[in-house]
């Protein structure tokens, strides 16, 4: 069914060659081998810390391994997710019940003052919060800081949609990634082996699925808050506590305020994003680029469909994972 919803892009598999062997006399006998000489898409510069794969530039392995080290309290609450699956939008969403309905904060106030980017500012920041600490990882389970009475909101999203929006998003951010140049092809080929930052979408994924019924635990879907926004949001509310929910749920009017403040158009119209000092060179990213579910569908090959595919049902065997996305 997807092939009629999507322009389609046809191409050899580029990792498999044919080549002819004479088996003497005329038997010629037809082999196809991995080519690896084939893999010569453009990578992304990473290393590795703590077995997290990292860039090489804005992200330090002292801000991560601080990250991790840091001491989990009961008034603290994680935004959980693999890049690009819907942290942001959390971000606010959670900001904004706790806050009433207050106007949107800036994208760097957000990310480094009210639900700080815990890698990316190491735990100190957390001893200048107030509580309820809120926290932003990208971290899979075993390295998110854990209290049994923390609360963890975890967002996962189709890795299709994922893969496109991780694709502009290391293409845009120069001045970390180093990928202007690559094409979505190249990162395609760089995803489905886990050559990214954060490392395999699947094994981040498979570290929090045994988890998603923990009491403390709120799993979601990026397709199930755009099916719904009024569900995640008195849903996020429920999560976070009887204070909070008891304000939220004869409120109409301060329930359409935060769907208002959080909806997409909104905040692409309000928020800038912009990365880093690159001397005067300040990169202005589109951060707020589409927001939609199923934009996959006009970037991906028939190829790379099939490949993620079958890697994703491979990594989430014996699982419920595929049937979170039934329609890809
Ligand atoms: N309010 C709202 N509604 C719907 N969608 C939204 C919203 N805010 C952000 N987005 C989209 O989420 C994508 C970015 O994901 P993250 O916030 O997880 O990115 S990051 O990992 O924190 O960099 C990115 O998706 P793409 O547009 O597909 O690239 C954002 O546009």
């Amino acid at each position: 069914m997807y092939k009629c919803m999507r322009k389609r892009r046809s191409r050899q598999n580029t990792n498999t060659k044919s080549f002819d062997l004479k088996m003497g006399g005329k038997n010629t006998k037809t082999f196809k081998i991995q080519d690896d000489s084939k893999n010569t898409h453009k990578k992304i510069p990473l290393h590795t810390v703590e077995g997290i794969p990292i860039p090489t530039s804005f992200f330090t392995p002292e801000k991560l391994q601080s990250a991790i080290s840091y001491k989990a309290t009961p008034e603290d609450v994680f935004i959980v997710t693999y890049p690009k699956c819907g942290t942001t939008w959390m971000q606010y969403i959670v900001w904004e019940i706790i806050n009433e309905g207050a106007p949107l904060p800036s994208f760097d106030d957000m990310n480094v003052k009210y639900v700080p980017f815990l890698e990316l500012t190491g735990r100190e920041i957390a001893e200048t919060m107030k509580p309820p600490k809120l926290f932003k990882v990208h971290l899979p389970y075993h390295l998110t800081p854990h209290h049994p009475e923390a609360k963890y909101i975890f967002v996962a999203r189709n890795p299709f949609d994922c893969c496109v929006s991780f694709y502009n998003h290391t293409k845009k951010i120069k001045n970390c990634y180093h990928f202007e140049d690559g094409t979505f092809d190249d990162f395609f080929e760089c995803f489905i082996r886990g050559e990214v930052h954060y490392g395999d979408f699947f094994d981040h994924l498979l570290s929090w699925w045994p988890h998603r019924q923990d009491p403390n635990v709120l799993f979601t879907t990026y397709e199930e808050m755009k099916s719904n926004p009024e569900n995640a949001v008195t849903n996020v509310a429920k999560f976070l506590g009887n204070d909070y929910w008891e304000k939220l749920k004869d409120d109409k009017d301060l329930v359409d305020k935060i769907l208002e403040n959080t909806d997409f158009n909104n905040m692409k119209e309000k928020l800038q994003y912009n990365i880093g000092q690159d001397g005067d060179n300040d990169q202005k990213v589109e951060f707020f680029r589409k927001g939609q579910v199923g934009e996959w569908k006009e970037n991906f090959s028939d190829e790379q469909y099939r490949r993620l595919k079958k890697h994703m049902m491979q990594k989430t065997e014996g699982t419920d994972i595929p049937k979170l996305w039934k329609d890809l």
